[in-house]
């Protein structure tokens, strides 16, 4: 076996794993990158980017429907299926292909194919050809979407978001389990393209909100459009000729059978952690069998070890994966001096529409931290003025007001546009504005950010009365 010796090693070379063996190069380490499945990243190979793509697609073939609403006629929809996939892979390659020049440039002494295990806290051993020593080491093993092996045992029509980028054509039917955010995307997108789609919850949830009135008026909007099966317990998958047959159970205790092309798994994705042989680094781990690690310097306990990405599940998203391996590889680097780095204020954007977004401190958190010490402003956008002319005047936003301070603290929203305005409120929040110091800044006419105004209005009358009203108003009972 191949003996290196390295002052630091990253495990994983997707979006983390690439930002920690920069930085940790940039600090004057010697570092050596290791990847076991294919160059590319999540985000460029199979997440964000090939998924936007999708969406892309299905909100072209969107507005020509929704087109005759404003009067305008352009005939009946038509979908290519097969020019929509090569559309998608197409663009695919191409973000895959700037990753794949950036890892180019990386020497060649510095990378390493193969999986890569712990046999000690300072040493790996990649596949059965290299053993590596290193004085520090960077876990960036990224996530997996979760595919019960029972699911997938009806046949390769079961299948995790992965393989939807790669099809060739538009199936005719596809059942989506699961009504996260990969569910509600890719489940609308599918929609929106004519594909016959069914989305099963076994609950209510909408893609991690956790503000009962916001969750429920996402429900209320998508369900406009989609066939959701709420409170819908999948109990079975089966194959059945070229299809596949779905049993489920609802919350009545009514059995159903229907037959689908295609059934996505969209129940969540786990970390990458478990045969990585962290039992022999000696790490605490949580009971999800993560090791226990510092949010603001990545470090696991006192080790040289960090965890940066979807492998510690804090915050699965792109930019927290470019952020937390650029903490972790300068830290590795600068180990035992260990620093704090940036982390943001907090801030989830669905892309489905209407569109889904937390920004800051969300309603569970505040539940815990500010019980009975923070108030809810609120804007319904039916009736929002800019909402209306783009008749897309549906969602529900709430913001977050700390008592005493009146310090803006976070917002839940489902409606138009609320990618930006997540933004908008994020940077506030990120800045520690206050709602009275929000409410001085200009805005203009008409936008959809007049109805962000209305709900810092709101929130501000709430806060004036104070907390003894304010206590009563917010029930803090997540999940009711
Ligand atoms: C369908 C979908 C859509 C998404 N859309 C968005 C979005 O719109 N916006 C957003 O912010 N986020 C989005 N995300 C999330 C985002 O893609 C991820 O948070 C991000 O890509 C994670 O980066 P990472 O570096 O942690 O993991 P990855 O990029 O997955 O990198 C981990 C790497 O580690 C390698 N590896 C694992 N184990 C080992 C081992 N033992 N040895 C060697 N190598 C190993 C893997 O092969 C992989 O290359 C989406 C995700 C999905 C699935
Ligand atoms: N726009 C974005 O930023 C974006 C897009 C896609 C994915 N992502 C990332 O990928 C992660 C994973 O997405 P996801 O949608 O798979 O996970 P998720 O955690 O968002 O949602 C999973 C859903 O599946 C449900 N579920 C779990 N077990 C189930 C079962 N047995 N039957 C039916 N439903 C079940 C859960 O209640 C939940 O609603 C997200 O947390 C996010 O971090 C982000």
């Amino acid at each position: 076996m191949r003996i290196i010796e390295t002052d630091v090693a990253v495990i994983g070379a997707g979006t983390a794993g690439l930002g920690a063996y920069r930085a940790a190069r940039a600090a004057g380490s010697r570092a050596v990158l290791i990847e076991g499945g294919p160059y590319g990243t999540t985000c460029a190979r199979v997440g964000c980017m090939p998924s936007k793509l999708l969406i892309a697609a299905a909100e072209a073939a969107h507005a020509v429907a929704a087109a005759p609403a404003f009067g305008v006629h352009a005939g009946a929809v038509r979908v290519d299926g097969a020019a929509v996939m090569a559309r998608v892979r197409g663009e695919r390659d191409r973000f895959v292909r700037f990753v794949l020049d950036t890892v180019d440039q990386i020497p060649a002494a510095d990378k390493l194919r193969g999986h890569a295990r712990f046999v000690a806290r300072d040493c790996l051993q990649v596949d059965q050809h290299t053993e590596v020593q290193a004085a520090r080491i960077v876990i960036a093993t990224g996530s997996r979407p979760i595919l019960p092996p029972a699911w997938l045992a009806a046949g390769p029509g079961v299948t995790g978001s992965d393989a939807v980028f790669d099809w060739t054509a538009l199936p005719a039917s596809v059942a989506v389990i699961g009504t996260g955010i990969i569910g509600l995307e890719l489940g609308q997108a599918l929609h929106r393209l004519g594909v016959r789609v069914a989305l099963y919850a076994r609950g209510d949830s909408m893609a991690q909100l956790g503000d009962p009135a916001v969750r429920l008026a996402a429900a209320q909007a998508l369900a406009r459009e989609l066939d959701i099966r709420f409170h819908t317990a999948v109990k079975a998958i089966a194959a059945d000729g070229p299809q596949l047959l779905l049993r489920s159970r609802d919350d009545a205790g009514r059995l159903h059978e229907e037959r689908y092309d295609h059934v996505l798994c969209a129940i969540g994705r786990q970390p990458n952690v478990h045969q990585l042989g962290l039992e022999t680094t000696g790490l605490t781990l949580d009971r999800h069998g993560i090791p226990l690690y510092d949010k603001q310097t990545m470090q696991c306990g006192a080790s040289a070890i960090f965890i940066a990405g979807d492998a510690n599940d804090e915050r699965p998203l792109l930019p927290e994966a470019v952020d937390q391996g650029k903490i972790a590889g300068h830290n590795a680097a600068r180990y035992p001096q260990v620093a704090p780095g940036l982390r943001r204020t907090p801030l989830a954007v669905a892309f489905s529409e209407p569109q889904i977004a937390t920004a800051g401190a969300s309603y569970r958190t505040l539940c815990q931290t500010h019980a009975g010490n923070f108030a809810i402003g609120q804007v319904r956008f039916e009736d929002q003025g800019r909402s209306r002319v783009m008749l897309q005047n549906q969602g529900l936003l709430h913001v977050y007001g700390e008592h005493g301070s009146g310090r803006f603290l976070g917002a839940e929203m489902v409606g138009p546009r609320a990618e930006h305005l997540a933004h908008l409120l994020a940077w506030a929040c990120q800045a520690g504005l206050t709602v009275a110091a929000m409410l001085d800044m200009p805005f203009y006419h008409p936008v959809v950010e007049e109805g962000v105004r209305t709900a810092l209005r709101d929130l501000a009358r709430q806060l004036e009365e104070g907390p003894a009203r304010g206590a009563e108003g917010v029930p803090c009972c997540p999940g009711e």
